[in-house]
């Protein structure tokens, strides 16, 4: 069975979020190929060992590179915790993300709460389970 490929990504005040997040699911992270943008991925190899591969940070172009990551049907799911509360100076690119989540229907979680219920779904790691992708 292929290994899911999942991305990790947060903004600066939601990082220890993200990382107490995947300390949490460490046992099924273990399991897929993750990446990361910069910063985000640095911190969660060095604080849990787990390997991450490391793209751009995201005001640098991290996110697009993630972004390029899913038209190229190379993602399995986006786990984003952006910050709501603070403006980044490359919104446009956090929104490109986003959208082509909505694009190719990759699932996207943005708060713990989704993302516990997205890594902890049956369907999660089942081998059967494959989402719709669009015909263009
Ligand atoms: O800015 C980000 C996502 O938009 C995250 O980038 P870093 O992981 O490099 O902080």
């Amino acid at each position: 069975m292929s290994k899911l490929t999942l991305a990790l990504v947060a903004h600066d005040h939601k990082k220890p979020e993200l990382l107490a997040w995947v300390k949490q699911h460490i046992d099924v992270l273990k399991q897929c190929n993750l990446v990361g943008t910069g910063t985000t991925g640095g911190l969660i190899a060095s604080e849990t060992g787990l390997e991450v591969t490391r793209y751009k940070s995201g005001p640098l172009g991290g996110d697009q590179q993630i972004g390029a990551l899913i038209a190229e049907n190379k993602l399995d799911a986006l786990f984003f915790f952006w910050d709501p509360l603070n403006p980044a100076p490359h919104d446009p690119d956090v929104k490109a993300l986003l959208r082509l989540c909505s694009v190719w229907n990759v699932p996207v979680a943005c708060t713990p709460a989704t993302a516990d219920l997205v890594i902890t779904s049956p369907l999660f790691l089942s081998p059967d389970y494959k989402p719709l992708k669009p015909n263009f």
